[in-house]
């Protein structure tokens, strides 16, 4: 009976699909999830630089969702780009997947580590940690060095070195679970938590879950102070797509 839109922010087409299998593998069966990417953007996110650019689409594409009877929003990427704003925009819940599967990690282990895409992006995933209050929880961040698009590659060689990190990081950080930082990661979760023994936890599912619940608790964006609906005013150029 809920319909969640799930954002991914870059324009990947292949990734949109990973992150859209993975969200319809955990929605209840009464939820409907709406998968979709910007028309226009970057094709993967590595930096302040692309998130920026990603947030307009994010933006665009909760506009498009409220239209099409999105109940809640997920963002799909472990950056979180446009989520304050897209938190204004909506009347529903909108959640990120990075602070997802933080929250969900902190609920079962006291201390948990991130595996992520190039270290540019471990140092944005310490920010976030900052600025959503977890700093303490996380024991150790990981990049693979590897861009994102390498998860979509097809020769399961980003996926083998995710598998080998996540294992390092079990034996070495003192870790109770692990985070895995990038949507195109969606799809290794549950594999890694059976092989590895401990929670590895990926945002997207993580996310859809949390938006159910949400919902289920009657719960929408609150539009009261700084993510109420945006001051009503002209947009112009290719922004007028947004009022
Ligand atoms: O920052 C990263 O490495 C991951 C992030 N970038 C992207 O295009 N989708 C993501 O989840």
């Amino acid at each position: 009976e809920f319909c969640i839109q799930v954002i991914n922010p870059n324009t990947s087409a292949a990734m949109t699909q990973t992150i859209a299998d993975a969200a319809r593998a955990v929605a209840a069966p009464g939820t409907a999830i709406l998968a979709s990417c910007p028309t226009q953007g970057v094709e993967s996110i590595e930096g302040h630089f692309d998130e920026a650019i990603a947030a307009v689409g994010v933006l665009e594409q909760i506009k498009q969702g409220k239209a099409q009877g999105a109940q809640g929003h997920v963002i799909a990427c472990f950056g979180d780009p446009g989520l304050l704003a897209a938190r204004e925009l909506a009347s529903g819940p909108v959640v990120g997947i990075a602070e997802a599967a933080m929250h969900v990690a902190t609920l079962v282990a006291t201390r948990f580590s991130i595996v992520t895409t190039l270290p540019r992006t471990v140092i944005i995933a310490r920010h976030l940690l900052q600025q959503y209050g977890f700093e303490h929880h996380c024991a150790a961040l990981h990049a693979i060095d590897l861009p994102v698009l390498a998860l979509e590659d097809g020769t399961g060689f980003a996926q083998g070195k995710v598998r080998d990190r996540c294992n390092r990081a079990m034996r070495e950080d003192g870790c109770g679970a692990i985070v895995l930082g990038c949507g195109g990661m969606a799809n290794l979760a549950q594999e890694l938590t059976r092989e590895l023994g401990i929670p590895v936890i990926d945002g997207v599912t993580a996310a859809v879950k949390m938006v159910e619940s949400l919902l289920g608790l009657g719960l929408g964006t609150s539009k009261r102070g700084d993510l109420a609906y945006p001051n009503k005013k002209p947009l112009t150029g290719c922004f007028a797509m947004l009022s």
